[in-house]
């Protein structure tokens, strides 16, 4: 059971104005500091989970139909991105967003210019994070390999202290080796800075390294939670969700 509670979703139906019907009953809670794992194969429901709770819905024409989302106990269901940011949460979408022609430095003040001066950190936190930024740091973002942009996008959204941080599909078309680093450095500041993590994942044998526990998504339904150690052990039953033959051996899934 969660301690304290930072997210919540409540029976969470989403649609799109094209009439897909992407989420119907979708219940998740993130504590404060937890690591939460959102697994399933394409087109489960994930990424229109991060935008709901974002608050980047109308964004896609996406509308929430029934459900309630609340952050620290406010309901913020029908909250815009901006207000949702403001309160403290923080989204890696899924291909990075750094901004291409802007060097890594100017990409890291930019986040850090909104913060007062008096409780701005270093740009150099960043760079302890993930030591290659430093050496990068005025070169174009854009011409970064796609392990380094994220790295940046993750060292950037840790910058401005969020209570949580939404990472869509951090690991796609990037090595493992590369993945392992990035959620490493992650790991390491989240648990220091006291941020929870809400992982959005199809990498799901990676994923559940990373995460206290997950949901495994289908169809826009939860199909299973638990620990990474119950759902790994749930083998079978979760696995066949997953589009996966044996998820206790799905090590090549790396
Ligand atoms: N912008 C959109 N407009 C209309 N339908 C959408 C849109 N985005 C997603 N959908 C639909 O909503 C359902 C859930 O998609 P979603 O992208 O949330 O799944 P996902 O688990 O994140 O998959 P992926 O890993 O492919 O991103 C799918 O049927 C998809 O076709």
């Amino acid at each position: 059971m969660v301690e304290q509670q930072f997210l919540s979703v409540r029976d969470l139906d989403v649609a799109y104005a094209s009439g897909a019907h992407a989420l119907r009953g979708v219940s998740i809670e993130v504590g404060a500091g937890e690591r939460v794992g959102i697994v399933g194969a394409n087109g489960a429901g994930k990424t229109t989970v991060a935008r709901a709770v974002t608050g980047l819905s109308a964004v896609f024409r996406a509308t929430v139909r029934q459900g309630r989302i609340s952050l620290a106990g406010k309901d913020t269901t029908r909250w815009p991105a901006w207000r949702v940011l403001a309160a403290g949460v923080v989204t890696i979408p899924e291909g990075r967003g750094v901004i291409s022609n802007m060097t890594v430095e100017d990409n890291l003040r930019l986040v850090l210019a909104a913060i007062p001066r008096r409780r701005r950190p270093a740009v150099t936190e960043a760079y302890t994070m993930y030591p290659v930024l430093g050496e990068r740091r005025r070169a174009m973002a854009g011409l970064l390999s796609g392990g380094e942009q994220q790295m940046l996008a993750v060292a950037r959204a840790l910058l401005v202290r969020p209570r949580l941080i939404v990472a869509d599909e951090l690991s796609l078309g990037l090595a493992p080796r590369i993945v392992t680093e990035i959620l490493d450095g992650l790991a390491a500041r989240a648990a220091n800075e006291g941020t929870a993590v809400l992982l959005i994942e199809q990498a799901v044998v990676m994923s559940l390294r990373f995460v206290d526990r997950a949901y495994v998504l289908d169809q826009g339904t939860v199909v299973a939670q638990g620990t990474s150690d119950e759902l790994r052990q749930a083998g079978d039953t979760t696995a066949r969700y997953l589009g996966v033959a044996d998820l206790s051996r799905a090590e090549e899934l790396l």
